[in-house]
């Protein structure tokens, strides 16, 4: 790496220790100076070793504040530490707040504080340290939040206000914060009043839910003020500029576990601090030219589908609908026939049964995702798109669309271990009709490290668009008039279920929303930003800019 030049170095005091302190565009510094009389006065433990070097990287510096050593030390009637000599020596002093990575992706706030002998001095290595955190031009300074307070525990707000707000307050973030009154308020308001103008990104303080709303509300308001029509798949979309961050607040949060790493509201606040940004594969599904949704994790028809018609049945019941109803759907043990076509992505590296794992600066998202970059031609002109359907007709008990690993805690590994968050791909899964045991194996292999994709009667294969057409209907507005005693005997045999009969229809489950229509045309779209860190695709912001949907 190039070597960066200094920009302030000094000799600071530390936990009563001398600390030789360094500052480039990078990298903030420091080690202990080893001297004989390495205290300067009486011994308070520290945990920096003598002569080891500690290092925090510029980008992950959220603040940094003078500090008035007199009031830290005055006495106020609390309970505090006897002042030390030394700070007597070193009046003047600042502390930096920065990320610290904890355990298992869990990123916490450390400060860290210098005292100085000289208030110039103090000040100018604040000033120095801001003007590098203004440089920092990922960083958002105004934020739109928005609250779900009835998501997962009911705890958004709280959760907000004691987590997440002290820290955006820290960054010197400014915030509007919107506490929603109804369903679909914040992408309502996404779609028509909000200024987006005035925002550097929007905040959605929920789960996957609430995130659904604001990939809706961003993606229509831009291709609204742009005059681009959602309903056409063709249709060529325009790019938002907004990015959205998720602070995790619902029952499942799988899209936060699945780029952040974990469920944690201080994790994912910080993220958005330092300006993280992760690209996105977002499906559009379509009915008969006609926009439905988009999804950017599962679609499921069949057993998830079910799972979820029933548990928004049961809402009163908290997180734990979700234990109730899939049970309940297991149990019942319905399938559904139709024909799936799909096209295959052949042009790509990777595959859903190799053992990679997307990780930030996934190899296989860039190289994939290159073919989807504005300066390629269009997709549908790649040869694979000219008759390279494949058709699968059968009883299915599931069918699910993975555009990402959809790990939540539950599962660790996903549904789709393999899946890539931005390679331009879904992992289409197809659960053919089987005995209930051979399908209790199948489900449980989600939460053990067996492939749950190595049974006869499961498949799965990595796809750029697909379609379903339920056996009973060429589609629901077109029902064949001869099936429709058989959709009404299936309705009746849905509510109730002790019949054995399997029902003609299922619902899609759409990233957690029930989707109106059994018959659906998926394509691709991009929703791409920039992956900052390092160590993980984990990211908690998604850089909504969206590209390429995926033409015939
Ligand atoms: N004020 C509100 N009142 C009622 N419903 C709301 C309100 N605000 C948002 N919603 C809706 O609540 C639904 C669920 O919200 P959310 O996703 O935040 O929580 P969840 O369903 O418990 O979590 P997950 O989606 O992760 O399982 C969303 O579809 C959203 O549209």
């Amino acid at each position: 790496m190039e070597k960066q030049p200094r920009l302030l170095a000094s000799q600071l005091l530390l936990k009563n220790s001398l600390f030789e302190v360094s500052l480039n565009r990078v990298l903030l510094t420091w080690k202990e100076i080893a001297t004989k009389k390495k205290r300067v006065s009486g011994g308070i433990h520290h945990p920096f070793k003598v002569g080891t070097s500690h290092g925090v990287s510029v980008s992950e510096i959220l603040a940094v504040r003078e500090l008035d050593v007199d009031s830290e030390t005055k006495d106020d009637g609390r309970w505090q530490k006897m002042p030390q000599k030394s700070t007597e020596a070193y009046p003047y002093a600042f502390t930096v707040s920065y990320v610290e990575r904890a355990w298992q992706h869990r990123w916490r706030c450390s400060d860290v504080t210098f005292h100085c002998l000289e208030g110039a001095l103090c000040q100018q290595w604040v000033q120095t340290i801001r003007e590098q955190l203004t440089a920092l031009t990922s960083r958002p300074k105004h934020l739109l939040v928005y609250i779900n307070p009835y998501g997962g525990k009911q705890q958004g707000e709280r959760i907000y206000e004691q987590k997440v707000a002290p820290l955006f307050t820290l960054a010197s973030i400014s915030t509007h914060v919107i506490v929603t009154e109804h369903a679909n308020h914040a992408r309502d308001h996404l779609r028509t009043e909000a200024e987006l103008k005035k925002y550097d990104g929007v905040v959605c303080v929920g789960g996957d839910g609430m995130f659904s709303e604001m990939v809706h509300g961003l993606v229509s308001r831009t291709q609204r003020d742009n005059g681009v029509d959602q309903n056409s798949p063709e249709e060529k979309l325009v790019p938002c500029t907004l990015r959205i961050g998720i602070i995790p607040a619902g029952s499942t949060d799988c899209i936060c576990y699945a780029t952040v790493g974990i469920n944690d509201p201080v994790t994912s606040a910080l993220h958005i601090i330092v300006g993280d940004a992760q690209p996105m594969d977002v499906c559009s599904v379509h009915h008969n030219n006609t926009f439905l949704r988009y999804s950017v994790s599962l679609l499921g028809y069949g057993f998830y589908g079910d799972v979820l018609a029933d548990s928004e049945r049961k809402r009163w019941m908290g997180p734990a609908r979700y234990d109730f109803s899939g049970f309940k759907t297991f149990l019942t043990h319905h399938y559904y026939e139709g024909t799936v076509s799909f096209l295959p992505a052949t042009d790509i590296l990777g595959t859903p049964r190799d053992k990679t794992r997307c990780r930030a600066g996934c190899f296989i998202c860039q190289h994939n995702g290159q073919l989807y970059s504005e300066d390629h031609q269009p997709l549908f002109l790649l040869p694979e798109y000219k008759g390279g359907w494949r058709v699968i007709r059968g009883k299915f008990l599931a069918i699910n669309a993975a555009s990402m690993s959809c790990a939540c805690p539950r599962s660790p590994k996903g549904l789709s271990p393999a899946a890539h968050l931005a390679d331009g791909t879904t992992d289409l899964i197809l659960v053919r009709k089987c005995s209930r045991f051979n399908f209790l194996r199948h489900l449980l292999r989600h939460t053990s490290k067996y492939d749950q994709f190595d049974m006869n009667f499961v498949e799965v294969h990595r796809v750029r668009r697909f379609r379903f057409t339920p056996r009973y209907c060429q589609s629901d507005s077109e029902l064949d008039l001869r099936e429709n005693g058989k959709r009404l005997f299936s309705q009746i045999c849905r509510d109730h279920p002790a019949c054995s009969c399997s029902p003609a229809y299922s619902s899609w489950n759409c990233d957690g929303e029930i989707l109106p229509h059994a018959a659906i045309e998926v394509g691709l779209v991009r929703i791409k930003g920039k992956i900052l860190d390092e160590n993980l695709l984990q990211s908690a912001q998604t850089g909504v800019k969206v590209h390429l949907p995926f033409g015939q």
